[in-house]
């Protein structure tokens, strides 16, 4: 059965069993197969001339395979889908994240390192992108598609970037990305909150609206009291989070006892020939 941008439930097994993305793929694959079948019921079944028009071919990928439908029961609209290459739906952030039909904005790629987003500009009346980086003439511009780990955006956009290595370290109901150079302040605030005492209750409300990043004005969060039991927190969560991929570190464990055990055999030969030319 073919899941997620060719994903197979097999693959999914076996690549990502620790990580929160597979859960995710398979709700997404759920949901769409009962989109599909509850219009079939209501709709399809009872007027066969109407037929399933979809923009995503992803979407039609995920039906056919999932509930086996002839071909002809699903059309991608061609026409749309050219459409929506050049206008693509932008929230805009200080419009309360409303969603405006923005030309052109489907041909921005994404950087980890960029933070710039389009966004509605009240003394010109129109959408603007301010980059936040220094850019020479002809150099490709990004914008950022939000603060996602490598997982989301490989679930969502079908791409991992190289640079900015993030693994998705889940807590509880929270998903918060960790980079190879560190970790977000909202984790920290997540690690302060799981772990401060009832007399810390005063600073909940700042750390609950740091951990969901609703606030952006305080950007160093610290309470040295529970500092270190906080970071004791993020460790064990990473240790736990890593030591469900079990079976690939048993045979990184494996293959590094086999090369060493060699390497030892090699050693002995070669002493024996040194104290045979003694
Ligand atoms: C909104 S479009 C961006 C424009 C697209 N690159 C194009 O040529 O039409 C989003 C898609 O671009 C690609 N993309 C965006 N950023 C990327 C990156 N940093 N690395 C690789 N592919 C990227 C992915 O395929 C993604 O699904």
């Amino acid at each position: 059965m073919d899941l997620w941008g060719g994903w197979t439930q097999e693959e999914l097994d076996r690549y990502l069993e620790a990580s929160q993305i597979r859960q995710r793929a398979i709700e997404r694959v759920t949901n769409v197969v009962g989109t599909y079948n509850d219009l079939r019921m209501r709709i399809f079944s009872k007027h066969p001339a109407c037929k399933c028009v979809s923009v995503s071919s992803e979407w039609c990928q995920i039906v056919q395979s999932v509930c086996r439908c002839d071909d002809d029961d699903l059309v991608i609209n061609r026409s749309k889908v050219h459409k929506s290459l050049l206008m693509q739906h932008v929230r805009l952030p200080s419009l309360g994240g409303k969603v405006a039909l923005v030309p052109w904005a489907d041909m921005l790629n994404h950087s980890c390192k960029v933070d710039a987003f389009l966004d509605y500009d009240k003394s010109s009346q129109g959408v603007v992108f301010s980059t936040d980086e220094a850019y020479e003439p002809g150099e490709q511009v990004f914008i950022s598609y939000g603060k996602k780990s490598n997982g989301e955006l490989l679930l969502s956009y079908g791409f991992a970037p190289r640079e900015g290595t993030t693994l998705e370290i889940p807590l509880r109901s929270q998903c918060y990305p960790i980079q190879i150079t560190g970790w977000p302040l909202e984790l920290m605030a997540y690690a302060y909150l799981a772990i401060s005492p009832p007399s810390m209750s005063g600073q909940f409300v700042e750390m609950a609206a740091a951990a969901s990043n609703k606030s952006t004005t305080k950007k160093d969060l610290r309470y040295s009291e529970i500092e270190e039991e906080a970071l004791q927190f993020i460790l064990d969560t990473c240790e736990a989070s890593i030591s469900k991929y079990n079976k690939f570190l048993q045979i990184l464990r494996r293959r590094l006892r086999d090369i060493r055990s060699g390497e030892l055999k090699a050693l002995t030969i070669f002493n024996g020939f040194r104290k045979f030319f003694k």
